[in-house]
C-alpha cells in the first residue's frame, strides 16, 4: 500500500515560487493500476518523483507499507527504491553494453541480492523475451526494449511499479501490447502500478485515473473509458484556460 498524505512541493522562492503540488493525498492499494493525468505543468512528474522517493516533498508524507520515506536518510532511501520500487520510463533507460539478461538482473545486483531464478524465468517468459536474453538492447524493437524495462522493474518483486509515460515512445499497437502486459501483471500478481500518462487510451487500461490540475488533486474516475477520460481532460483544460 502506498499512502500519500498532504504532500506539497514548491520550486523556487518568493515571486518565482512554483507550487508544483499542493496538499495532495491519495491511497494506492495493493493490486491496483492507477493512471495519473492532468494538463501540462499540473504536477504529474513532481507527484511521481515524490511518491517514488526520487524527490522529497516540502510537506506531507509518503508511506510505503509501514515505512515513512521522509524518515529515511539518502542511503536508506536508495536501498528502499532498489528493493521495493520498480521504474519504467518513456526512454526505456536500458544499458546498451549489457545483454537483456544483465539489464533485467541489474536492480537485484545493485541491491546486493540474488534474483530468484524461478521468478526471473517466469517474468522473462511473461514479457516474451526468453529467446532474446543474450541480445543487446540496440538489437531489439522499441516494444521489446520496453518489455525488458518492465521485466527489470518486476524482477525484485517490488511493492509498486511507477511508469512515466511508458508508452510515450511507442506506436499505438506496440503501446497497447505494453499496457496489456502491465494490466496482466496487476491482475495475475497483484502488482501495484502507478503510471503517468497524457493518453486517455493508455489511462483506460487502469482501474482508476486521478486528475491533477495546478498541483491539486481535483478528481478521479473509476473503471475509466478512454472517452470519459478525454472528456474530463477537456474540462480541465477549459477550466485552466478560464483561470489564465
Ligand atoms: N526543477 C524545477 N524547478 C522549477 N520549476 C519546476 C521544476 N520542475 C517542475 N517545475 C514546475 O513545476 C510545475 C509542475 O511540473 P511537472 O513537471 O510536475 O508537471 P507535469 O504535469 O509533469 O508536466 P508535463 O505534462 O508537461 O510533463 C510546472 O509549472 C513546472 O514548470
Amino acid at each position: 500500500m502506498i499512502r500519500i498524505a498532504g504532500v506539497s512541493k514548491t520550486y523556487g522562492k518568493g515571486a518565482n515560487a512554483v507550487h508544483a503540488l499542493r496538499d495532495v493525498s491519495s491511497l494506492f492499494p495493493p493490486g491496483t493500476f492507477t493512471a495519473v493525468m492532468g494538463p501540462s505543468g499540473s504536477g504529474k512528474s513532481t507527484f511521481l518523483h515524490c511518491a517514488a522517493g526520487l524527490d522529497r516533498p516540502d510537506a506531507g508524507s509518503v508511506q510505503l507499507g509501514d515505512v515513512d520515506l521522509a524518515k529515511l536518510n539518502e542511503r536508506k532511501l536508495t536501498e528502499l527504491r532498489r528493493a521495493r520500487i520498480g521504474f519504467v520510463f518513456q526512454a526505456f533507460n536500458l544499458i546498451g553494453s549489457l545483454t537483456v539478461r544483465d539489464n533485467i538482473l541489474l536492480p537485484a545486483r545493485l541491491a546486493g541480492t540474488k534474483a530468484d531464478q524461478g521468478w526471473f524465468k517466469q517474468v522473462v517468459a511473461e514479457v516474451g523475451l526468453t529467446d532474446r536474453l543474450h541480445h543487446r538492447p540496440g538489437e531489439l524493437s522499441g516494444g521489446q526494449q520496453q518489455r525488458v524495462a518492465i521485466a527489470r522493474a518486476l524482477v525484485t518483486r517490488p511493492d509498486v511499479v511507477f511508469g512515466d509515460e511508458p508508452t510515450g515512445a511507442l506506436d499505438t499497437t506496440t503501446g497497447g501490447e505494453v499496457l496489456s502486459l502491465l494490466r496482466r501483471v496487476v491482475d495475475q500478481h497483484q502488482q501495484t502500478v502507478i503510471m503517468v500518462t497524457h493518453d486517455p487510451v493508455a489511462a483506460s487500461y487502469a482501474d482508476r485515473v486521478v486528475f491533477l490540475a495546478d498541483g491539486r488533486l481535483v478528481g478521479h474516475l473509476d473503471h475509466p473509458t478512454a472517452a470519459a477520460v478525454a472528456d474530463r481532460m477537456t474540462h480541465l483544460a477549459e477550466q485552466g484556460a478560464v483561470r489564465c
